[in-house]
């Protein structure tokens, strides 16, 4: 059996992980890690969560995470860096967090602040990387930063048109409907329910979320020369659920037919990106407690625009999902090892 041990597991991120390790074949869990709710009964955290129940949450120290085969990182922005630096070279270290997803430590100084604490291979095996996909690069590694959840949604809805050509990379738009559980456990204002229920309102608007960056390096390394995003996500009245509308300028001459060839060429062979049947549109109600992606297309001739939507459950494909299945990779099982694409609704 594979031992892993979760940091961060009291929180949406790292219960989320353990939700779905308790369903793999292959995995044991050892310790699970926190900060200040340290000494504290698991169940109090995670009650959903009842083969653990029971544990107690231990400190977040090098020795609680030593003797596990695999460590996964659902901290704060800013701590994995300190943790992973702790962890021996042959452990197959997850960060769940963005410490280290960017390669320019500019782009981390602008949108993080503060120190960059370094490039791991990328945990999204379906982006698409010249003739290949990232899976290849995965098998093996010891390092993975798992992708943002709404870059994970954005990128899987644009790179098929980015990497074919067939539209003008910087002429990019996405706007995001985003559940409430993106935003972690931790008390915010804006997330009262008093103020957040019944109400849709953005944030991060007008340039300055820190997705941006990380969307346009993947769609660069999809094949984009430039990226210009202008990018704005919209917190809605659920707990989970990203639904990404993203559109972009189609090349002259691509119909909606040649549009679709490019989806169904890049995503038929892909166990956990659905290309819905045309006309039918994505939910995120359909896609919740499932590591999958649900996409759909269409042209808007008089705008003269591609137009796609990409519904994800944020806490499975877009975090604990992706990095399950970028831990399989990693570790040479098969690639859908522990997943379902089987949702929960309604
Ligand atoms: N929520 C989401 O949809 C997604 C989250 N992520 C990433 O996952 C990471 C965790 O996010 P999320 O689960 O939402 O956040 P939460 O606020 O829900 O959980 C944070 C966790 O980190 C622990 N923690 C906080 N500070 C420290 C510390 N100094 N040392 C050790 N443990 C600490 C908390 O423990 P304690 O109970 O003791 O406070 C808790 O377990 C973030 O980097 C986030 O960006 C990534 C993709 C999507
Ligand atoms: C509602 C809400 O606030 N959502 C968060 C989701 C971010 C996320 O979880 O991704 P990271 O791992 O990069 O933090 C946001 O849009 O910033």
């Amino acid at each position: 059996m594979i031992k892993v041990a979760v940091t961060g597991a009291t929180g949406y991120a790292g219960g989320e992980v353990l939700r779905l390790l308790l369903a793999h074949p292959e995995v044991e869990i050892g310790a699970l890690t926190a900060g200040s709710s340290a000494g504290s009964r698991f169940g109090e955290h995670q009650p959903h969560l009842l083969p653990l129940a029971d544990r107690i949450v231990a400190e977040t120290t090098a020795d609680n995470l030593a003797g596990h085969d695999v460590v996964f990182l659902a901290l704060p922005h800013g701590a994995s860096g300190a943790v992973a630096a702790q962890l021996p070279d042959d452990v197959l270290v997850i960060d769940c967090g963005a410490d280290h997803r960017l390669e320019s430590s500019d782009d981390w100084a602008a949108y993080y602040g503060g120190d960059h604490a370094g490039t791991w291979p990328y945990g999204m095996p379906e982006l698409i990387t010249g003739s290949s996909r990232q899976r290849d690069a995965l098998a093996g590694v010891r390092r993975i930063a798992v992708p943002g959840c709404n870059v994970t949604a954005v990128t899987l809805g644009l790179q098929p048109a980015v990497a074919a050509g067939i539209v003008e990379s910087t002429d990019l738009v996405a706007v995001l409907a985003n559940g409430f559980s993106g935003a972690g456990k931790a008390l915010k204002t804006h997330l009262l329910a008093s103020e957040g229920l019944g109400s849709a309102s953005p944030y991060g608007v007008g340039g300055t979320h820190r997705h941006i960056p990380e969307i346009a390096q993947n769609l660069g390394r999809a094949g984009a020369d430039e990226v210009t995003i202008s990018f704005t996500p919209t917190l809605v009245p659920m707990a989970r659920g990203i639904l990404a509308t993203a559109t972009a300028r189609l090349a002259p001459g691509v119909d909606a037919d040649a549009a679709r060839a490019v989806y169904e060429k890049a995503y038929g062979a892909e166990p956990f990106v659905h290309l819905l049947p045309e006309g039918q549109w994505p939910t995120t109600a359909a896609t919740l407690g499932a590591n999958v992606a649900h996409v759909q297309l269409a042209v808007d001739e008089r705008a003269g625009r591609l137009v796609t939507v990409t519904a994800i459950d944020n806490l499975v494909k877009g975090t604990a999902g992706g990095a399950i299945q970028s831990m399989n990779l990693a570790l040479g099982l098969p690639e859908t090892t522990g997943l379902t694409t089987i949702g929960v609704a309604p």
